[in-house]
């Protein structure tokens, strides 16, 4: 068996852009051509600054500034990369349909079709398809359906190879990942196929880390694994509503469990909700599919997840409402954090944008301030919801270059991500500046309440008793 000397991978957002990337670095023999239809998209990674790029990731732009130009290539091309690749990713996006059968639930598979009918319809050699993007269980079915009639009898093997990186930590995490997954067929063929990519990945990552399986184990555990770890977060903020009558303090709840190793401490992290582009995106999907197999206390099991973490993030908007004397009509709130997460610029299924529509329909007047997100994404984000008109979006939101300048004349200010910068403001000058009683709700749990309440402000944080 040859090695793989030309990798294509289509798409170049958040996951393509990275994930080639660090491959391309990590191999400098192998080209890697990452092509994509969004032609700004394109030209951004192709933008000579590399901290232009369109993707923020803390040590990104180092990664690309090495390897574009020696063995790393952002193109349009999507026809001539493909024709020349020996291995293509498909890294397009799969989102929750907005339209016919299973809207709201299944994923949209249109992108990823869309791609097997161009590679079936380019290729003149033989190929190995790898699923990068995260699908329902038993799409490479599809995949095989139409490469197999569509094409100019090559050859296709498929794989699926799902992405595990979290936004804000991409490089660290394809670095040094705790696994990579790779399912496929186990004829002769496919595990070929196989190995030709565990042999890719072997360049940097000790081969007991590289896990093999069948090609529909592999897809089904991506989806599971996303479903695990928002089952985790649902769960402790389920908790935590629990903590706020109680008197128990949540943080202290999840040291307490974390600690035994059967638990485990991570994503015990009591918050506003989840967001990101995933964890809701790709349970809808696993109760979609198990309710089209009539599973129903399985899919019913699973929404569960997605019903807690709405319920949070409504409750959170519901507390700033009844705190500040149910009525929040033309109170300003500043917001402190737009993006899903720290460290990016990712605002995809944010809780901010879910508690800001709330407080709008309130008629507050939200002032936001987020490190790395663009005001005309703020603006994107709430017009896409259409509760209301663009104008009234506009009229309602204010978008702020400086924390302080946010935080000014406002009655309230919520935290809704975990940015480090948040806690090393000077609180003084933000409460000097602000409207008496000046209150904090904190989405995340990560200032200092008792300094706070020193200081004079009125504190409320995530599953503690106030
Ligand atoms: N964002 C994450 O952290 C993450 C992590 C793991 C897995 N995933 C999965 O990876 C996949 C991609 O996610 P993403 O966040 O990178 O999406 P994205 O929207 O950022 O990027 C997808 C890109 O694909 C391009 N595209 C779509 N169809 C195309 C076509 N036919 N030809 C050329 N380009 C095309 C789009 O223009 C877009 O730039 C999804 O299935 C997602 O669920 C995402
Ligand atoms: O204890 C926690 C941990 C996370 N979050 C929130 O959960 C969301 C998701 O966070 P995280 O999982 O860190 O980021 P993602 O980039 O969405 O990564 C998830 O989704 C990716 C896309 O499928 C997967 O590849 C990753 O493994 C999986 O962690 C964010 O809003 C976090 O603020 C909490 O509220 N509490």
């Amino acid at each position: 068996m040859t090695s793989v000397k030309s990798i294509c991978c289509i798409g170049a957002g958040y996951v393509g852009g990275p994930t080639m990337a660090v491959i391309a670095k990590k191999c400098p023999h192998i080209k890697v051509t990452v092509v994509d239809m969004n032609e700004a998209r394109i030209a951004a990674w192709n933008d000579p600054d590399t901290e232009n790029i369109p993707v923020y990731e803390p040590g990104l732009s180092d990664v690309v500034a090495e390897a574009r130009g020696r063995n790393l290539f952002f193109s349009t091309e999507v026809d001539d990369a493909i024709r020349d690749a020996e291995m293509i990713f498909i890294s397009v996006n799969t989102p929750t349909k907005t339209y016919g059968s299973g809207k709201g639930m299944g994923a949209d598979l249109k992108y990823i079709e869309l791609c097997a009918r161009q590679i079936a319809r380019v290729s003149t050699t033989d190929k190995i398809i790898v699923e990068k993007s995260t699908l329902p269980v038993r799409t490479a079915e599809v995949l095989r359906d139409i490469l197999q009639n569509v094409g100019n009898g090559v050859k296709f093997q498929i794989l699926s190879n799902p992405e595990f990186l979290a936004e804000g930590t991409a490089v660290e995490d394809l670095f040094s990942p705790d696994r990579v997954l790779i399912g496929g067929d186990y004829t002769d063929e496919g595990l070929k196929a196989i190995e030709s990519l565990v042999e890719v990945y072997a360049n940097w990552i000790p081969r007991e880390r590289i896990l093999t399986t069948n090609v529909w184990s592999s897809e089904l555990s991506k989806l599971v694994a996303n479903a695990f770890l928002a089952q985790r977060i649902s769960s402790i903020n389920a908790i935590s509503e629990l903590c706020e009558k109680t008197e128990a303090d949540i943080n202290e709840v999840a040291r307490a469990i974390g600690t035994d190793s059967r638990i485990g401490s991570k994503f015990l992290k009591a918050s506003v909700g989840f967001g990101g582009s995933c964890f809701q995106k790709d349970i809808l999907n696993l109760v979609y599919i198990s309710r089209s197999f009539g599973l129903k206390e399985v899919a019913d099991y699973w929404e569960q997840v997605i019903i807690m973490n709405d319920h949070q993030k409504r409750r959170f908007a519901l507390n700033i409402v009844r705190n500040l004397y149910n009525t929040v009509s033309g109170k300003k709130i500043a917001f402190l954090g737009w993006a899903f997460k720290k460290d990016t610029n990712d605002t995809r299924e944010s809780a901010a944008i879910y508690v800001a529509d709330l407080l709008l329909n309130e008629q507050a007047v939200v002032k936001v301030y987020d490190p790395k997100v663009e005001p005309k994404q703020v603006y994107a984000d709430l017009d896409y919801l259409e509760t209301r008109q663009p104008a009234a979006n506009a009229n309602g939101v204010a978008c702020y270059e400086d924390p302080y300048e946010a935080c000014k004349d406002t009655h309230a200010i919520a935290v809704l991500t975990e940015w480090d910068e948040f806690k090393t403001y000077d609180w003084q000058r933000i409460y000097d500046n602000m409207l008496k009683p000046a209150k904090i709700f904190d989405g995340r749990n990560i200032l200092n309440a008792a300094e706070l309440k020193a200081i004079g402000f009125q504190v409320r944080s995530i599953g503690v008793t106030n």
